[in-house]
């Protein structure tokens, strides 16, 4: 048995709700600073899979690893605190609060999950040191006074990513980052997704084939709530099964709406 440490394992992850098994022996092996988009057809279980990663849901049984260590069966901050930080939506953002002041309770609550009170306090120039290190990965630094409702949609997406890094986490949990966006917005996004997760770990849900072969060292195909394909790009796009299975189809209709949107 390989005895290589992982940032993130699933072995044999299962997930019924009621009767219906939506999680049906996922296995999976994300090395350490491995960029990894979840793909797959709608209801696969994608984000069963995040929550079940990020515990929100408890997994009905199978293993659960992040860097090493057993983490199924604990609450979301327990898992957090070990290095796993997972997406803000733009829901999560505090709307009268400028950027400065958002980035800077993420980098807080991270703090305080991390110290005793007394350190955390003396600590300040810590955080504000942090919060503009943040601020320029975003590239929010020149909007710092901005408050969150007055930004645009992509910056406030970008600002979710800020609140998501804030605290440092090896692993990062991204759940469509580029939903929503326009195809100019989203090439940028990716290179912004690219720099500010450097050297982390990243696992994203994503639908936009563009994002997924930009961004991705590697591809898990989710179907049904299996892992069926785990690899690189192009070793995936080639693999007949998945071709079958999702990506033949959702390519096609994809390289088809990008010819109409040119033509
Ligand atoms: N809390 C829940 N209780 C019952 N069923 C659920 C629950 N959460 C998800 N499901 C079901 O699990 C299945 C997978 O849902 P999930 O949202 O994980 O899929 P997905 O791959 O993320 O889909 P999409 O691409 O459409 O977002 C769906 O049939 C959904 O109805």
């Amino acid at each position: 048995m390989s005895t290589e440490t992982y940032a993130v394992e699933l072995r044999d992850v299962r997930k019924r709700f009621g009767k219906t098994e939506i999680i049906r022996g996922a296995n999976l092996q994300v090395r350490p600073s491995e960029r990894v988009a979840i793909i797959g057809p709608n209801g696969a279980g994608k984000s069963t899979l995040f929550n079940l990663i990020s515990g929100r849901f408890a997994a009905s049984s199978g293993e659960i690893r992040l860097n090493g260590e057993r983490v199924d069966g604990m609450p979301p901050y327990e898992i957090n605190r070990r290095g796993l930080s997972r997406s803000f939506q733009v829901s999560n953002l505090f709307t009268r609060l400028s950027v400065f002041e958002n980035i800077r309770c993420a980098v807080l609550w991270s703090m305080k999950a991390h110290y005793a009170f007394w350190r955390f306090l003396s600590d300040m120039h810590d955080v504000n040191d942090r919060t503009e290190q943040v601020m320029e990965m975003i590239k929010l630094d020149r909007k710092r006074n901005a408050l969150a409702m007055n930004l645009t949609y992509a910056e406030q997406r970008a600002l979710e990513i800020g609140m998501t890094i804030a605290g440092g986490a090896s692993v990062v949990l991204l759940d469509e980052p580029t939903a929503g966006m326009s195809q100019s917005e989203t090439q940028r996004f990716v290179q912004l997704i690219r720099e500010a997760t450097e050297g982390k770990t990243l696992l994203t849900v994503e639908h936009d084939m563009g994002v997924v072969f930009g961004l991705a060292d590697k591809i898990a195909v989710l179907v049904y709530g299996e892992v069926i394909a785990f690899d690189t790009p192009d070793k995936v796009r080639a693999n007949a099964r998945v071709q079958e299975a999702y990506l033949g189809s959702v390519l096609a209709e994809q390289q088809a709406a990008a010819a109409g949107a040119h033509g």
